[in-house]
């Protein structure tokens, strides 16, 4: 089955590997993007690990729900759905606001997560004015294709952009067909999220990664949420913007691996 339905909203997934007993990885997009952008990892995991993507509420084929959304909500779809899979815990490799959805999990859930990679994110991104500016912007005449060239802009490099025209164009139909109300809906969990105090509390292994030309999440500010984080790795990987598992998937990929051969099977915080 790829739609289960979670706190009352149908939630698009995919479940590979499900029973082969091999370590559990679930990936968490970021904000305007759905499942599809893990492809070029997946494929590349998909022998070693039991790999769960999701599409949170009001993005891709999954319900909008009833937004505005808070961090909460998101976590606590999550949660559902690995319940409902009967995962048990897994390690969780978030993007942007996927990564914060990994945060709020371990706080929330603990015993779901064994381990955490934080990809191109924070535990606090933007600030009111910046998010109130982007719902007013795509609930707005103009909606998400108004602000699209800035957004991928910072999604991907400008070399990426400029040689890669098909998959760009791709990109962009897929943030284009994200319902407004869902992506607004999350910018306001984003406004209002953050983890500042807990991730100082954190105690499984953390990997913390960046794209070197994320515009959105740029490297400090990756730097500062590792340096939170007790005993937390912090790489960069080269060639990538905001979502290196589209520009880059073969060197995160090895990251992940890396970061799961120091999760002890069976821990969880
Ligand atoms: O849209 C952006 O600028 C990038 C982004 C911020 C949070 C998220 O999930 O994506």
């Amino acid at each position: 089955m790829q739609f289960a339905r979670i706190n009352g909203v149908v939630l698009h997934h995919q479940l590979f590997g499900a029973g082969s007993g091999r370590p559990v990885l679930v990936f968490a997009n970021s904000l305007g993007t759905d499942f599809r952008i893990w492809r070029d990892v997946i494929v590349r995991l998909a022998g070693e690990f039991t790999i769960l993507t999701y599409d949170k509420r009001g993005h891709g084929l999954s319900d909008l729900g009833a937004p505005p959304y808070t961090m909460d909500q998101h976590v606590d779809d999550l949660s559902g759905l690995i319940d409902h899979l009967e995962l048990g815990p897994a390690i969780i490799v978030g993007l942007s606001v996927g990564g914060m959805i990994a945060q709020g999990l371990l706080e929330r859930r603990p015993d779901l997560v064994r381990g955490l990679v934080l990809c191109d994110t924070a535990h606090k991104i933007g600030d009111a004015t910046l998010w109130n500016g982007r719902i007013d912007a795509v609930m707005g005449d103009g909606g998400i294709a108004g602000i699209a060239d800035a957004i991928l802009a910072r999604w991907f490099t400008a070399r990426y952009r400029a040689e890669e025209t098909e998959a760009m164009a791709g990109w962009r139909n897929m943030l284009v067909r994200q319902p407004a109300a869902g992506y607004a809906g999350t910018c306001a969990a984003l406004r209002d999220a953050d983890y500042t105090d807990f991730v100082k509390t954190i105690a499984v292994p953390t990997l913390c990664v960046v794209g070197d030309e994320d515009g959105s999440t740029p490297p400090d500010l990756v730097l500062a949420l590792a340096r939170l984080i007790p005993g937390a790795r912090y790489e960069v990987i080269p060639g990538a913007g905001h979502i290196p598992p589209v520009e880059q998937p073969a060197l995160l990929a090895d990251m992940i691996r890396a970061l799961a051969a120091l999760v002890p099977s069976g821990a969880s915080q």
